[in-house]
C-alpha cells in the first residue's frame, strides 16, 4: 500500500532507523483499518543533491477513521545522514495528541532520538487516560539525555529526547516507541468524535503544534540545501507538517 514507486531504501538504512521503521508499520497494522493516503506521486519518492551527495526521501502515508494522515519518512544522504520522521495527524474530531518521533543518525551512530504524545489542548494537558498508561510504563534511563530547543514547548513531560550511546541504548528507545504507540493506537480506536466546540480546540491545538515544528531549522536546513528554499518551505508547511483549518 505504500506510495513509493521505486526500489525501498529502507535495508539501507541504519539498523535501528530500519528496525523502528518496520515496527511502527506492524503496530499500525495490528491495531489500526489502513487505507491508503494519496501523497502527490512526485512527493513519494524525492531525489536532491546535498553537499555533493544524493539525498533520497522515500514516503509512506495512510489514513484510518481516528487519523486523516499517519506519515512514515525515511531519508537518507549518502553516508552521511540517515533519518526517520513520523506523524499521526489525527482527524480533528478526535481529541487526541499528537505522536510524532524523529530519528537521525550520520557517520554510524545515531545523534538525536525523540519521541513525544503532544498534548493539543489549550492547558497542553495530556488527557488523564494516557498520561495514567504513560506514568505506568517501565523507568528507561538513558545516559544523554538531550535539551529541547526553544520552539520545544509543545511537548509533553512524557517526551522522550536522547542521544543513544549504546546498542541497548537504540533498542530500549524503540521498545519505548513501541509503547508509546501501543497506547495511543489502543486510545484512538476507542476514541469517540468531540462536539464542534471542541473540534474548534483540535484545530488550534493541531495548527499550533505544527506552526512550532516548521521551526525546526535543523530540518529546514538538510532540506533547503538539497532542494532550495522554496521547495524546502513548501515541503514542511504542506507535506511534514500541514495543518487543515
Ligand atoms: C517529534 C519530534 C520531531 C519530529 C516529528 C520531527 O520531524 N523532528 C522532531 C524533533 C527534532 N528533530 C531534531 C533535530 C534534527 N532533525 C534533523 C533533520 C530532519 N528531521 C526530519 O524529520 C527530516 C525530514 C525527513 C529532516 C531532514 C536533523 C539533521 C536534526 C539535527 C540532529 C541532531 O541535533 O543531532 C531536534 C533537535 C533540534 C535542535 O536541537 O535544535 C528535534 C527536537
Amino acid at each position: 500500500m505504500s506510495v513509493t514507486s521505486k526500489p525501498s531504501i529502507r535495508d539501507k538504512q541504519y539498523p535501528a532507523i530500519r528496525q523502528l521503521a518496520d515496527c511502527i508499520e506492524s503496530t499500525w497494522q495490528k491495531y489500526l483499518q489502513l487505507e491508503p493516503y494519496n501523497l502527490p506521486s512526485e512527493l513519494g519518492y524525492v531525489e536532491g543533491k546535498l553537499e555533493g551527495e544524493k539525498l533520497t526521501i522515500e514516503n509512506r502515508c495512510y489514513q484510518t477513521r481516528e487519523f486523516r494522515k499517519l506519515h512514515l519518512e525515511l531519508a537518507k544522504v549518502g553516508e552521511l545522514l540517515d533519518i526517520l520522521h513520523c506523524v499521526m495527524f489525527p482527524r480533528q474530531e478526535f481529541a487526541l495528541p499528537m505522536f510524532g518521533t524523529d530519528l537521525v543518525g550520520g557517520r554510524g551512530q545515531i545523534s538525536a532520538a525523540i519521541v513525544d504524545l503532544s498534548p493539543i489542548t489549550p492547558d497542553f494537558s495530556l488527557p488523564d487516560s494516557y498520561r495514567q498508561a504513560l506514568s505506568a510504563l517501565p523507568a528507561a534511563t538513558f545516559s544523554q539525555p538531550r535539551d529541547l530547543p526553544g520552539w520545544g514547548d509543545i511537548f509533553s513531560e512524557f517526551c522522550l529526547f536522547i542521544r543513544p550511546t549504546n546498542l541497548g541504548e537504540e533498542q530500549l528507545f524503540i521498545s519505548r516507541v513501541q509503547a508509546f504507540l501501543e497506547v495511543h493506537c489502543q486510545e484512538a480506536i476507542a476514541a469517540q468524535p468531540v462536539s464542534l466546540e471542541e473540534k474548534a480546540l483540535v484545530v488550534a491545538g493541531q495548527q499550533y503544534y505544527c506552526t512550532k515544528q516548521q521551526q525546526n531549522d535543523k530540518t529546514r536546513r538538510v532540506l533547503e540545501k538539497a532542494f532550495g528554499n522554496d521547495w524546502a518551505e513548501h515541503y514542511m508547511n504542506n507535506v511534514l507538517f500541514d495543518f487543515v483549518k
